[in-house]
């Protein structure tokens, strides 16, 4: 359903763009409805390049990204994107920040009003229509983010480590409950993580990226039968993924380190 085909991503650094640095280096992923498949890399191997891409917030140097058959040459309908913070409109009331992108879309206030009230029951903050999202944690923040992006039914949803900011336990039921909502909606996500346990727990596929310039290591299988829940994290299946994706994903993240100091020494010179 979702093609990434030979992606690449150059940028051009300093004010006359002499000198550039190669983020994406030839990137192919194909993704089927309905799939759960999660990204992990080490910091700065272009995870974030790579969704801005496929979102058409960024072009491409190269290679293109399409939607049965259809190329994505810009914001697009068919992506839903969910981010770290900021996904929610502090001035709106919940239900209305969920309704927000049906009305724009021109889907009467009766029918947008009904569809944000499922979603909101769906991603279990019923009770919460009237709340102002300043007055919510960041948990719940999350969840009428999600509801938010799910509403619109878009064909994928990217989600680039929604959970990052959360903290441990609150990130642990929030997979729980995205992956009920996953069952429920049918969706195809996309999901970047820095987090190896919680890639494992969600994904029905996790690609491993290599340090800058970023491309896929490795795509692995995960077989851990669904549904999953707490207990699948003391299975002796999952640690043994974890250890297999930390494998490949230790030595990447050691050669992604290196690379920020360089980056950063590279900086100073310029400077
Ligand atoms: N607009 C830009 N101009 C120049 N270089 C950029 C730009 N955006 C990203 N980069 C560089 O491209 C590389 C990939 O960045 P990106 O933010 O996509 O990585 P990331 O994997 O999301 O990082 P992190 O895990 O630390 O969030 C980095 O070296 C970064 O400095």
């Amino acid at each position: 359903m979702l093609e990434i085909a030979d992606l690449s991503k150059t940028y051009g650094l300093g004010d006359d763009r002499v000198s550039t640095i190669v983020a994406l280096d030839g990137i192919d992923l194909s993704i089927d409805r309905g799939e759960f498949v999660s990204i992990i890399g080490p910091t700065g191997c272009g995870k974030s390049t790579l969704f801005e891409i496929i979102g058409g917030l960024v072009d491409p140097t190269s290679g293109e990204v399409s939607i049965e058959g259809t190329r994505v040459e810009g914001p697009d309908e068919r992506i839903g994107m969910v981010f770290q913070d900021h996904s929610t409109f502090p001035w709106l009331s919940v239900v209305e920040n969920v309704e927000f992108g049906l009305r724009r879309n021109g889907v009467g206030k009766q029918e947008a009003r009904q569809r944000a009230e499922e979603m909101i029951d769906l991603v279990g903050l019923s009770g919460f229509e009237q709340a102002d999202p300043t007055e919510l944690s960041g948990g719940m923040n999350q969840r009428v983010a999600i509801a938010r992006t799910l509403v619109m039914e878009p064909d994928i949803v990217l989600m680039d480590e929604p959970f990052g900011a959360l903290d441990e336990q609150t990130r642990l039921i929030l997979g729980e409950e995205l992956l009920r909502i996953w069952r429920e909606t049918g969706a195809t996500i996309l999901f970047v993580t820095h987090n190896i346990n919680e890639a494992v727990q969600l994904s029905d596929r996790i690609a491993v990226m290599s340090a800058r310039p970023g491309t896929f290591k490795t795509i692995v299988e995960n077989d851990i039968p669904r549904p999953r829940d707490d207990d699948t994290m003391s299975t002796d299946r999952f640690n043994e993924l974890v250890r297999e994706l930390w494998d490949v994903l230790k030595d990447e993240s050691k050669k992604g380190l290196s690379q920020k100091t360089q980056q950063a020494e590279q900086a100073e010179a310029d400077n």
